[in-house]
């Protein structure tokens, strides 16, 4: 499986993610699989900013991880991503989180998403589309949630 997780705090938030799905399906070599309901969320690691609107979805491709990498950042580019802070605001993320069983450490990617076991905001979505996929040292979202303290943090939007 690959999932890419999407991310807004900034404008538009529900807009701006239907409008980076959007980007995506339009590629020729992109096909979107499943898309998991949309969640408010606190935000985690740098806290004082909005709210975010998360989701996670599952997508089909031929493109190896790194072409993936760069079409995801070409599609936040279309969308005029703004990031002043590395970890402040932004109007759209698309991060990859996980690549079939792709394990890559290099400066411009991470595979398996380096905090993806301790993100509820993406466990939480995960769960609803792929809630069998062992995610991190074999253990399935719902193991990692059962482990964490979520009750505020992700609620549903949509
Ligand atoms: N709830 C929440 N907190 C976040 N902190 C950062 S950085 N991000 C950006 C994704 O890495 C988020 C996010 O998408 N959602």
């Amino acid at each position: 499986m690959i999932i890419l997780g999407l991310g807004s705090n900034m404008g538009d938030r529900e807009s701006n993610i239907k409008s980076a799905i959007c980007e995506l399906n339009k590629h020729s070599k992109i096909a979107i699989d499943k898309i998991s309901s949309l969640y408010e969320t606190k935000p985690v690691g740098f806290v004082n900013q909005p709210n975010f609107l998360n989701l996670v979805i599952s997508i089909n491709t031929m493109l190896n991880p790194h072409e993936l990498l760069s079409e995801c950042l070409q599609a936040e580019y279309h969308l005029g991503r703004i990031r002043k802070q590395r970890w402040g605001p932004r109007n759209i993320d698309i991060d990859i989180l996980i690549f079939q069983s792709y394990m890559i450490q290099d400066e411009v990617l991470q595979l398996p998403h380096p905090r993806l076991h301790e993100r509820s905001f993406v466990l939480i979505p995960l769960q609803e589309i792929a809630y069998d996929l062992p995610v991190y040292q074999g253990l399935t979202s719902k193991d990692l949630l059962q482990k964490m303290n979520t009750n505020d943090e992700v609620m549903l939007y949509k």
